[in-house]
């Protein structure tokens, strides 16, 4: 809940505020470039070491008169003089010798447009009114977004921990937050300072030196040299010096030094008054620097990416803000009507993606399906099923459409029986996993008349493959059948190129599968478990095969052909040193685990293809069990050479081949249900399993391992296919 008030708050300050942030901020990179480019620009000359007396008295000598000196923020040392010609003039001189070195610059018509647009939009008074308000929403906008990010990474020591990457725009709004936010948060309280001396609110502070002129002496005389003051301040810590207007004893030096301004006698160098630099204008030093980088190359170089940063956050926070809008809740029918309830317990808007898609499956099939917010909970006499899709945030509280539920909840009475199911919507990079999934099972299971249908199915993020298994439960159970959802799959753009066919097997007769080894034309790097997909000619819809990688480096595709098969006639009619088109999609969820203390391999057919190009990488000889279910010995022809040298070398520990149309006709979980206990120990001890081939064997593969969960008093199977101890890649 606390969350959102923080989120809702960035967003309502930073849509509020958008167009006078994206203004400064375009305006702030072009100005970033100025004091960049006046460092790269500026001739250096070692004002540290030399003293203001040296200046002062090389000054003298060169010219007729002196007016006055300012040293600006990159050190330049500029003068006004009147020359020996007689002519009044101004230029940068070298304060070591007092000689010329250069005209004064000018300003870039550039960064004058620049600079009147972000200190006043050219409004003027009203434009500098909102410059001032901009950086004050700025600076509640970094605020709030601080705080956000102090929520996301739990805490001020997780701050730098890893970022839970849920899409591109997220994961760059936080990244960038994490590097920027303090930079944008100082330029907008420098913003706001510097504005209240436009208004002044604050005022600069004058100096009139005050002091008694009946006293004033112009002895003991001292040479300029000798002037304590002036002997003993470098050059670098001058603002500026005003000159005396003439020889008169009443007539002083005026010297700004960074700490105040002092009133010198020109003859005995007596300091006449003095007044020292009051706070706020000492704050008002450092609010000008920091707001506008002079004088420091490094910190113009963090003003310039802050503010490239800013757009970055506003395209960014667009994206993520209408992508949460994007999933609508549209209801054909009346709450009353209907026999199914979707309940969304969503932050972010995925969750409700997925329900509004079920939604419209079930609304398919002629079921009357709503779907409401988990805090818009009621209940009507013709509910029979009710389904939970719940998101969990925070330290496993609720998303913020579902923090009314449990109350809601509490005074329903739930007067005809009805059935329950939840789905856990989580992330395993959270310690709570899924935490409040869990309540709101626990919360259901306590209420009279609620029966559980299907019990928690937690899913680690979003994952469609996950999420598709939990449909298959409960349209089975429901005996509903419903399509997969084919949600977004992180995968590398679909770009083909060209592979070499080296090898191709005969088709095993009775089975009807071959063998195709491939090269890249180009090298690329592979992974046994990443997907091929190939699409013959023109063809849109593309059809992906599992692929392994042999010790020669080669990508291996086993192939069943189906008679019609478009893709599989299509690689069976390729002969070797043919070129074939393709792309290349990756599929870390189906890689080799790097650490496990055992892994179990479950494949049926062709499945098995990545399983054969793992053992040949399996350097470090992990303990490998391999079930392989097919028709008869047969279809193990193609894959003896590999699995036997496999064996030989320690690769493979045991391979358990299960023949369905031979000896005992059995099939792959018929040998599961045999080693029950040696599958519950690699569950138990962090071992992973990994099945590969059709869906009529997973489903009955999941379905025996859920059995096993249940009598082994393990952990849900999700729990484990969260912990990366369960992947799958079955089609
Ligand atoms: C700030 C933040 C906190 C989260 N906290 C948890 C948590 O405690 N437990 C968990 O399992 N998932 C947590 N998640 C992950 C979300 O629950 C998960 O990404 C979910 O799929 C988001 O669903 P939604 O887009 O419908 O809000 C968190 C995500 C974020 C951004």
């Amino acid at each position: 809940m606390i969350i959102s008030v923080w989120r809702y708050s960035h967003l309502a300050l930073a849509v509020s505020s958008f167009l006078f942030v994206l203004t400064a901020s375009l305006t702030g990179i072009v100005l970033a470039f100025e004091p960049i480019q006046q460092e790269i620009e500026t001739q250096t000359f070692p004002v540290e070491e030399t003293s203001t007396a040296t200046l002062i008295s090389n000054l003298k000598e060169n010219y007729l008169e002196v007016f006055g000196v300012k040293v600006d923020a990159y050190q330049r040392v500029s003068v006004s003089v009147l020359t020996e010609d007689g002519e009044m003039a101004e230029f940068y001189v070298n304060p070591q010798t007092g000689e010329k070195v250069g005209e004064l610059a000018q300003e870039s018509s550039v960064f004058q447009f620049a600079r009147s647009l972000h200190r006043s939009l050219f409004l003027k008074t009203t434009g500098r009114f909102f410059v001032g308000l901009t950086s004050f929403l700025l600076f509640l906008i970094s605020a709030s977004g601080l705080i956000l990010l102090f929520k996301r990474q739990q805490g001020f020591r997780k701050l730098f921990s890893k970022i839970i990457k849920e899409n591109f725009f997220q994961y760059g709004h936080v990244y960038l937050g994490r590097l920027f936010l303090v930079p944008i948060i100082i330029i907008s309280i420098s913003g706001v300072y510097l504005s209240l001396f436009q208004f002044n609110v604050l005022k600069h502070p004058v100096f009139n030196a005050e002091f008694d002129t009946e006293k004033i002496s112009a002895t003991p005389q001292l040479e300029i040299a000798e002037i304590p003051i002036f002997k003993n301040t470098p050059v670098a810590e001058v603002k500026s010096i005003e000159f005396p207007f003439s020889t008169e004893v009443n007539d002083y030096y005026v010297l700004q030094l960074q700490e105040g301004s002092f009133a010198v006698n020109q003859f005995t160098g007596e300091i006449l008054d003095e007044s020292l630099l009051p706070a706020s204008e000492k704050l008002f030093n450092y609010s000008y620097n920091l707001h506008t980088g002079e004088g420091n190359l490094i910190w113009s170089f963090v003003l310039l990416l802050s503010c490239v940063s800013l757009l970055f956050f506003i395209y960014s926070g667009f994206k993520i803000t209408f992508k949460r809008k994007a999933a609508k809740i549209k209801n054909k029918f009346k709450l009353k009507d209907c026999s199914h309830l979707i309940l969304v317990g969503s932050e972010t808007g995925s969750t409700l993606q997925f329900a509004v898609w079920f939604q419209q499956e079930l609304q398919q099939k002629g079921i009357k399906a709503f779907v409401a917010q988990m805090n818009e909970f009621e209940v009507h006499q013709n509910l029979q099923q009710l389904i939970v899709f719940t998101a969990t945030y925070g330290v496993g509280e609720p998303p913020t459409n579902a923090t009314k539920f449990e109350a809601k909840l509490k005074e329903t009475h739930f007067k005809n029986p009805i059935q329950y199911s939840v789905v856990g919507f989580g992330s395993f990079a959270y310690p709570d996993f899924c935490k409040f999934a869990y309540t709101t099972e626990q919360l259901l299971d306590e209420k009279q008349n609620a029966n559980c249908f299907l019990s928690l199915h937690t899913i680690n993020n979003k994952s469609t493959e996950s999420f598709n298994r939990w449909l298959a439960q409960w349209g089975r159970l429901s005996e509903i059948n419903l399509p997969k959802f084919e949600g977004e799959i992180e995968t590398e753009k679909r770009k083909k190129v060209a592979y070499q066919v080296v090898r191709k097997t005969a088709l095993i007769s009775n089975h009807q599968s071959f063998l195709v080894e491939l090269k890249p034309v180009k090298k690329q790097k592979l992974k046994s478990g990443d997907l091929l997909a190939v699409s013959p000619g023109k063809e849109h819809h593309d059809r992906l095969y599992s692929l392994g990688i042999t010790s020669e480096n080669t990508i291996l595709l086993s192939v069943k052909l189906h008679e019609n098969g478009i893709c599989s006639n299509y690689l069976h009619d390729l002969n070797e040193g043919e070129i074939l088109q393709a792309s290349r999609l990756k599929n870390k969820a189906f890689y080799f685990p790097k650490r496990a203390k055992k892994v179990m391999m479950i494949a049926t057919g062709t499945g098995i293809a990545p399983f054969l190009g793992m053992l040949a990488h399996n350097t470090k000889k992990t303990p490998v069990q391999l079930y392989w279910g097919a028709r008869d010995r047969q279809a193990f022809a193609s894959y003896e050479q590999i699995i036997t040298s496999a064996l030989k070398e320690n690769r493979l520990q045991d391979f358990i081949p299960v023949y369905s149309r031979e000896d005992q006709q059995r099939y792959v979980q018929d040998q599961l249900a045999e080693n029950a206990s040696e599958i519950a120990e690699t569950l138990k001890t962090g071992g992973v399993i990994m099945i590969c081939g059709s869906v009529f064997m997973q489903q009955a593969v999941l379905a025996l391992l859920t059995e096993i969960c249940n009598d082994y008093q393990l952990k849900n199977l999700s729990d484990y296919q969260n912990r990366g101890q369960l992947l799958m890649d079955c089609y």
